[in-house]
């Protein structure tokens, strides 16, 4: 399916807008944005395939779309694991790890070895403010993302990827490709890259602000918090 892809400066003042114009708080988006990235973990690694999920989250809102996206995976049955190095002292962060350590999901610092001892893996370490080059501790953990054979789903982009160019040529990042990429409200540039099941998220964007920005979504189904836009190698 051919979609309008969302620059990182648009996706920005579109994300301003949905808190101005469209009167969310930046919370609303975050839980309905992690809950879309939890579906899509249940829809193509159900908890029949193993109930481990290593979720790295990054110091900004991807990783806070990756904490929510914990809390409700182990609501659905999952164990999840996170890595979060660069946590945030914001106060929703501080909430959303308490809400996490209230259910005695753990916290890792030792990445490969948590990596050992899971069957799925949750990227949100850089969503669409990521600026490149990549900082510590963050390039030797897209190195492992890099080189495992564990399921990885990217939440709205592949971490380390540059949002309107794609895979870096070199360095940490270069051959990485997750299985699955869950893009956030629209798809951004980057999505031409991927190869792998492609699914949209962000069921909130009203017709006038889908107006504004000229995106032609898709339709979700029913409750679905998610829907496919791509799979099997088809390309934006
Ligand atoms: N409307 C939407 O689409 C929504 C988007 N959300 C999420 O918010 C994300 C954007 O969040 P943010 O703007 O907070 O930014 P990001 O989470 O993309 O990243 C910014 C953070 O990463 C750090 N960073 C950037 N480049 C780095 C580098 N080279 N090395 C190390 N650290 C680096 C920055 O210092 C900052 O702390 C989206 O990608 C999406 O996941 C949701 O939370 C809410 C709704
Ligand atoms: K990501």
């Amino acid at each position: 399916m051919a979609m309008k892809t969302l620059s990182a400066k648009n996706a920005l003042a579109l994300d301003k807008d949905l808190m101005s114009i469209g009167a969310f708080s930046i919370d609303q988006l975050m839980e309905l944005a992690g809950l879309s990235v939890s579906q899509a973990v249940y829809r193509v690694h159900p908890p029949s395939r193993g109930r481990r999920v290593l979720v790295a989250c990054g110091p900004g809102n991807n990783g806070g779309d990756g904490l929510v996206a914990a809390r409700h995976l182990w609501h659905y049955g999952y164990k999840p694991t996170i890595y979060y190095p660069k946590q945030s002292k914001n106060e929703l962060y501080q909430r959303l790890t308490t809400q996490l350590k209230n259910l005695n999901i753990p916290f890792t610092d030792d990445f490969p070895s948590a990596l050992k001892q899971t069957d799925h893996i949750v990227d949100a370490i850089f969503g669409f403010s990521f600026k490149p080059p990549i900082r510590d501790p963050f390039p030797s953990v897209i190195t492992l993302l890099e080189e495992t054979s564990i399921p990885i789903t990217s939440v709205d982009a592949p971490s380390s990827w540059d949002i309107e160019e794609g895979p870096p040529k070199e360095g940490p990042g270069a051959k990485f490709n997750p299985e699955v990429l869950v893009s956030l409200t629209a798809p951004k540039p980057l999505a031409k890259w991927f190869v792998g099941r492609h699914f949209l998220g962000g069921r909130f964007v009203s017709p006038d602000i889908a107006q504004k920005y000229e995106l032609e979504l898709p339709e979700y189904d029913g409750i679905d918090q998610i829907v496919e836009i791509g799979k099997d190698g088809q390309k934006l």
